[in-house]
């Protein structure tokens, strides 16, 4: 399976288990790694035979910035669930991460897989 990969994307949202966590939006990072559903674009050369990774970038800022979530969990679900349901990925690696949020400890995160590589 092709894949299309965003690396070190920073979104902000609204996220954190803990009532201050959850008074303004926070810097997260995702780290994507998307399946194509076919490699049609690598022959026709056409951005509509493919996903748009540009695309991808704009919307998943835009939602992130009108949800809430209590977990990092919740959040690399939600993703994931915009690129199999809208962009029509058959398989996606999400990873998210906090970043500085605990004492010295400079990255943390979750990393989910959905749907299924071929
Ligand atoms: N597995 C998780 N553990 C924790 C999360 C989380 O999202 N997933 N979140 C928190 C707090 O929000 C943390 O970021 C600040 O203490 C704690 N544990």
């Amino acid at each position: 399976m092709d894949t299309i990969y965003l690396h070190g994307v920073r979104a902000q949202t609204l996220i954190g288990w803990y009532d201050w966590e959850r008074t303004a939006q926070q810097d997260v990072e995702l780290d994507l790694d998307i399946g194509l559903p076919s490699n049609r674009a690598s022959a026709s050369d056409d951005l509509v035979d493919t996903i748009d990774y540009d695309l991808v970038v704009r919307t998943l800022r835009d939602e992130l910035t009108q949800q809430h979530f209590l977990l990092l969990e919740a959040l690399a679900d939600f993703i994931a669930r915009v690129l199999l349901e809208r962009f029509g990925t058959p398989w996606v690696r999400v990873s998210v991460t906090k970043l500085g949020i605990l004492q010295d400890v400079a990255r943390v995160g979750v990393t989910i897989e959905r749907g299924h590589r071929t």
